[in-house]
């Protein structure tokens, strides 16, 4: 009986206001939206595309992500649910759909420079029941630091707190990113 795989991923919106409401468009938010694997590794050996479906009022709304990183950067004025759906390498393995509401308001985190930020980070777990041995294989050789992802998993409770420590962790980043800009 093959193995079943997990796999430890974090979808993220950021979101910075403009300052202001854009004459032309009403707009007042810069924000992004990502899918990626908790690991640090080469996501494109498993994953085949990543599509992020946007409010129908946008222009295209869907927007197809064929290699890492998985994110759309956009602007706009309201928050609304995103649809992500993971298209897997190995043909057998059906698309993952998660669903992510995109926050531009809270929870928001003053910059050093000043600036707010909003982060929403959300861990969640891909789990591969009966992956094909190429996909094992895939799955199973990927590089990077081996999280111990066994106690988080199904315990909702270990996802909050995992979500709020790499909300964190993701603060520390983009606070780097910005002070090397
Ligand atoms: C719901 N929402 N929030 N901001 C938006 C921006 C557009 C594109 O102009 C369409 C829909 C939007």
């Amino acid at each position: 009986k093959k193995k079943r795989v997990v796999r430890p991923v974090v979808y993220r919106n950021t979101a910075t206001p403009f300052g202001f409401k854009r004459e032309s468009d009403g707009h007042t938010h810069n924000w992004t939206v990502f899918f990626r694997p908790f690991l640090t590794e080469d996501a494109s050996r498993w994953i085949r595309k990543v599509q992020f479906k946007l409010h129908d009022s946008y222009q295209n709304p869907l927007r197809v992500i064929e290699k890492p990183p998985y994110e759309v950067a956009e602007t706009g004025w309201g928050e609304f649910e995103i649809q992500i759906r993971v298209f897997f390498v190995d043909p057998n393995e059906k698309p993952l759909t998660a669903f992510h509401y995109l926050r531009l308001f809270q929870p928001s985190f003053q910059l050093p420079n000043g600036k707010t930020q909003v982060i929403t980070e959300f861990y969640d777990e891909i789990i591969f029941q009966e992956p094909t041995v190429t996909m094992f294989k895939t799955l199973t050789a990927g590089e990077g630091k081996k999280p111990d992802v066994k106690k988080f998993h199904n315990d909702l409770s270990q996802v909050n707190k995992r979500t709020a420590e790499i909300a964190t962790l993701a603060t520390e980043e983009i606070k780097a990113e910005i002070e090397d800009l």
